[in-house]
């Protein structure tokens, strides 16, 4: 069969028609330039939209398949899919990845979730508001090269959210902010200006903040608890499986993952520098390079919070960042090395106080 590609290809002038099967799964001029059109007819483009256990499920025209683990490829991913050697298929260089260390390991990288262009990064107007968590999720999504939205939802439950949204804003001055009840129709059309046709969006946040409120609400009517999907594992049984790509009926795609749970920051020092701007550029102007803005002469930090153009809650945010994301980026050698050095330091410490008969 031929298809034709020649929408995809550079240069095309997107015209009022029809998306494609291809664009419906998140398709565009940041993947179609990366082949010629022979290649895009001999191994088709494929997104992987699931991960089982039994290999990755791609779909893409006229292709919804299983095929064997191999590609190094994570939900999101765009494969070229090769039908003879469908483990050798090619995996499309990203628009963006979120990883993590793989837990218990050396430099291991765990691939979480690919070219997802916005990120809502959740908390609700309530006990869970927490600026720090806020600064975490978007120094990660920013790490991950995607574009975060804050959203806050249970707007419904505060008396005024203006405060939250306040506070929210002063996150980052490139970051929106967004106020809602996650219930009902107000997600779909307040989130619109992210959630265009073939735009992958996901959420992030801790447990209860509404996510899964969020995500329903922009499917409508296809919740995702009807989407489950069985197949057997490894011993046999089955299990449910739920389908990590969801389309929202204005052509949306969601991206759910449970890997997405429990990020933490790691490798992150170039989105932490990010959503710390104003912090980093005070930094540059010390008169030390290696400045730790603690008692150094001509500290441009000290100096801002001195006279109040400078937060120091949010310094010792940075710091407290900085140093979690040092933490999980170090090798597990590394803090063996490190837990040795502090246990030797405790065991001196002892025997200091034994000799001094304490
Ligand atoms: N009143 C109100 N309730 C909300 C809102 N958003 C979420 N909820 C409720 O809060 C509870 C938790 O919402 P979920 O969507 O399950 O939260 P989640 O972030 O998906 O939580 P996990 O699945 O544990 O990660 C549910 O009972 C929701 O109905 C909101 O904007 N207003
Ligand atoms: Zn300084």
């Amino acid at each position: 069969m031929v298809r034709d590609y020649s929408a995809f290809l550079p240069g095309a002038t997107p015209g009022r028609r029809e998306p494609t099967a291809l664009e419906r799964l998140g398709w565009g001029p940041a993947f179609a330039r990366q082949i010629g059109a022979d290649a895009l007819t001999a191994t088709p483009p494929v997104r992987v939209v699931a991960i089982h256990r039994s290999g990755l499920q791609v779909a893409g025209d006229g292709i919804d398949e299983t095929i064997p683990p191999g590609p190094e490829a994570t939900v999101g991913d765009w494969l070229l899919y090769d039908h003879a050697r469908p483990r050798s298929s090619r995996v499309l260089d990203r628009k963006s990845l979120i990883k993590r260390r793989a837990p218990g390991t050396g430099r291991e990288v765990q691939l979480i979730a690919a070219n997802i262009d916005t990120v809502f990064v959740v908390t609700s107007c309530n006990a869970d508001f927490n600026v720090a968590r806020l600064e975490r999720y978007v120094a990660l999504a920013f790490e991950a090269g995607i574009e975060p939205v804050i959203v806050l939802t249970k707007a419904d439950l505060a008396e005024d959210t203006a405060p939250y949204v306040e506070e929210a804003r002063k996150v980052s001055d490139r970051v929106p902010v967004v106020a809602l009840d996650a219930r009902g129709d107000e997600p779909a059309e307040a989130l619109a200006e992210w959630c265009k046709p073939g735009r992958t969006v996901a959420f992030l946040g801790s447990s209860g903040v509404g996510k899964s409120t969020l995500t329903n609400a922009l499917l409508g009517a296809q919740a995702i608890a009807t989407q489950g999907i069985r197949e057997d594992d490894a011993k046999g049984r089955h299990t449910t499986t739920r389908r990590e790509l969801h389309a929202t009926p204005g052509g949306c795609l969601v991206l759910d993952t449970p890997g997405m749970r429990e990020l933490q920051l790691t490798d992150a020092a170039a989105g932490i520098a990010d959503v710390f701007e104003d912090i980093e550029a005070l930094a540059a102007r010390c008169r030390f390079t290696d400045c730790r803005h603690e008692t150094e002469p001509g500290c441009a930090v000290l100096a801002a919070i001195e006279d109040g153009s400078a937060d120091p809650a949010r310094l010792a945010r940075w710091r407290k960042l900085q140093a979690e994301d040092a933490f999980n980026s170090a090798t597990l050698a590394e803090r063996r090395e490190k837990d040795r050095a502090f246990g030797k330091l405790v065991r001196s410490a002892t025997k200091a106080r034994s000799d001094r008969g304490a």
